[in-house]
């Protein structure tokens, strides 16, 4: 079975956890791609739900299936937020932020009372930080928040290169905040929370794609079948 009929099937065993009347978040990427989907599917058959999109191309996706969408302006507390993952580890924890909508993702998992990762199995690593680390940064002053975010990440006991992520044509890439992304390559991070931490603390940095707490459970399909981390009812 291929990667993307792998995370098909997270998206489908997902989709069994919408009630009608649920207040939805829809994540960004490949894989949330197929809930959303899926999710218009049951709306065109009458299924009634109230979504927020977590990416300006999630909502278009949702818009284009008549899925009806919500901001959290007026809909500020979610009941389920359904997403993918860069990675993810046994106790939950996730990089997010490889697609660049880690921040309105990480918006939209605080505001949900649950969230949930759909992945292929591949994405479970024992410990974060083979995937590069994805940190948004406001554009003004790059160069001194660079710095500041290499010394935060060694003060965590961490080390790797940074680099600003670009677009296919060589420009800095944007995200749909208008802000930048340094993606750290770390190898491995023995200590996320206290990356987390470190990261917080540096001026300039408006997101890290570290996700802590935020997922209660994780639908991971592989080749022998789907694989439940946490508490997904
Ligand atoms: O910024 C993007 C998101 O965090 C995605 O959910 C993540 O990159 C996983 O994407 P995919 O399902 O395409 O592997």
């Amino acid at each position: 079975m291929s990667a993307d009929e792998l995370k098909r099937q997270a998206a489908a065993r997902a989709l069994e956890l919408v009630r009608p009347g649920m207040r939805l978040g829809l994540g960004t990427g490949s894989t949330a791609k197929h809930f959303v989907d899926l999710l218009g599917r049951r709306v065109a058959e009458g299924l009634d739900v109230l979504c927020v999109a977590t990416s300006e191309a999630t909502q278009a996706q949702a818009v284009s299936l008549n899925i009806p969408m919500s901001t959290l302006d007026e809909t500020p507390a979610l009941d389920l937020t359904v997403d993918g993952a860069d990675e993810i580890d046994p106790q939950l924890r996730l990089i997010k932020g490889g697609g660049a909508a880690l921040l309105r993702e990480k918006i939209v998992a605080a505001a949900s009372a649950r969230m949930v990762v759909i992945a292929d199995d591949g994405k479970l690593v024992p410990t974060l930080g083979r995937f590069p680390l994805p940190i948004e940064v406001v554009p003004f002053g790059l160069e001194a928040t660079r710095r500041a975010v290499a010394t935060a990440i060694a003060a965590s006991g961490a080390a790797g290169d940074i680099a600003l992520r670009r677009r296919p044509d060589g420009g800095p890439l944007v995200t749909d905040g208008g802000h930048f992304i340094l993606d750290a390559r770390l190898g491995a991070i023995e200590r996320p929370e206290l990356l987390a931490q470190a990261l917080n603390m540096v001026p300039g940095v408006v997101e890290h794609g570290l996700f802590i707490g935020l997922a209660s459970g994780a639908i991971l399909a592989g080749a022998g079948g789907l694989r439940l981390l946490g508490r997904i009812e």
